[in-house]
């Protein structure tokens, strides 16, 4: 309703939000419009109705409008660079939804790059293109450069591991054997390496290859690219991730900790101290891995040039666990302003009895959504089931337009 009259807003002196309606709006004591308005925005308080079509509305904090549009015109303003993270339930259409928030951005004149963290990858299969090399691969037919790449998070913790044990887990203790040190390592206990160094913790391989993908968006040979989507793996595992800097940072601080009192004590054992120096850089990548997980962390934080995108269905399910994720993310301080509602069945399948028994299901759902804490102040954007498969630019370039609106 809102978005349907709505023709802009506007601040105005002593507090108030001027709201511009393009539609004829009969008298609030009508007793439609107003109470309607007043049900799309929260913290509002209607004062009066001076026009038909003006409305000034005293606020008592920002509003925010819950309106089943994406604005898609917010996203793709600015040429600095904005990150997109796109997450949710297992099958909801965070792939669908990704790829073609970046076939839109591309189209709209932006270098965009769509990542896909998720070990489930299907972003190959929502391009019909293999994008599982390892290298960013361009996609044709697009106003702007667009190119994707599905991370291979397994093959990134298994290099971790690798280097880890090479360089770090049991290169320390054998280093500290060598060195005489040995009766020191009980003293370090407390330190658990192997926490971290041995068996890496659930989460890790997505980080490791977020911390990938800064790598290559940090450097200055993609620094064109003004739009970085993220096609993230379902809820559990984006969580965990979001909490692992925080735990890597604990775990590499101690390290670091490590790696002072080390040394301290190799002052002690004067001739050792060459074999020392030689291993500085031990510490040294486990430094830069801090620095490169607090970077993760910041950027998942940071309002100004990064949203994380909801996806959902219309199911109670679905939508429990949208809340649960909004919550955590909230937490994290992680800037939340949308959700898709995807899925969602159209008006026009009422001639078949159980669709439309589906679809009053779906909307009883979507209506839980108004009413879910977490959730009501997000901007909603609502997204019809298509009839076709979304594969391939074209299909992706419809998608967009039903979606990112
Ligand atoms: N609005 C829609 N209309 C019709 N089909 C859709 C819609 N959205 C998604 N799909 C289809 O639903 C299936 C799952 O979509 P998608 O792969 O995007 O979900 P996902 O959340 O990324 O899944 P996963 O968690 O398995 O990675 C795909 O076959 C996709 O084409």
């Amino acid at each position: 309703m809102l978005s349907r009259c709505l023709r802009s807003i506007s601040r105005i002196p002593g507090n108030l939000i001027l709201i511009t309606l393009s539609h004829y709006m009969p008298k609030p004591q009508n007793n439609i419009p107003c109470h309607r308005i007043t049900a799309s925005l929260t913290s509002v308080s209607v004062l009066t109705c001076k026009r038909p079509n003006t409305v000034p509305l005293q606020v008592r904090s920002v509003a925010t409008i819950v309106d089943p549009a994406a604005r898609f015109d917010e996203m793709v303003i600015g040429p600095q660079r904005k990150y997109y993270f796109l997450g949710g339930k297992g099958g909801v259409g965070k792939t669908s939804c990704a790829a073609s928030l970046a076939v839109k951005f591309a189209d709209h004149g932006h270098p965009t790059i769509v990542i896909s963290t998720d070990p489930a990858h299907s972003l190959s299969d929502s391009f019909a293109q293999d994008l599982a090399g390892g290298d960013l691969v361009p996609i044709e037919g697009l106003n702007s450069p667009l190119f994707a790449l599905e991370i291979n998070p397994e093959k990134a913790k298994e290099d971790f591991r690798t280097s880890s044990q090479k360089n770090g887990g049991s290169a320390v203790k054998d280093f500290m054997n060598n060195m005489g040190l040995g009766m020191l390592a009980d003293q370090f206990g407390d330190l658990k390496l192997g926490e971290l160094l041995d068996t890496p913790p659930p989460g890790l391989d997505e980080a490791i290859a977020i911390s990938k993908v800064m790598q290559i968006v940090e450097s200055s040979q993609y620094s064109m690219f003004s739009r970085i989507v993220f096609d993230t793996a379902p809820t559990g595992h984006t969580l965990r991730l979001l909490s692992l800097p925080d735990f890597l940072d604990a775990s590499i601080g101690k390290i670091m900790k490590f790696k002072q009192k080390l040394a301290s004590a190799a002052s002690t054992f004067k001739s050792v101290l060459g074999k020392a120096a030689e291993q500085q850089d031990v510490p040294d990548k486990l430094q830069q891995l801090r620095e490169r997980m607090t970077k993760v962390r910041d950027l998942f934080r940071d309002s100004n040039s990064t949203e994380f995108v909801i996806v959902t269905i219309p199911s109670v399910m679905a939508i429990n666990e949208s809340s649960r994720l909004h919550a955590s993310l909230r937490k994290e301080c992680v800037p939340v302003h949308r959700l898709i509602v995807n899925q969602i069945l159209p008006p026009s399948v009422s001639g078949c009895k159980f669709c439309s028994t589906k679809r009053k299901d779906q909307m009883r759902a979507i209506d839980m959504i108004r009413n879910d804490p977490e959730l009501a102040n997000l901007r909603i954007i609502e997204a019809d089931l298509v009839d076709l498969e979304i594969r391939g630019v074209p299909a992706l370039k419809f998608m967009g337009d039903i979606v990112w609106r």
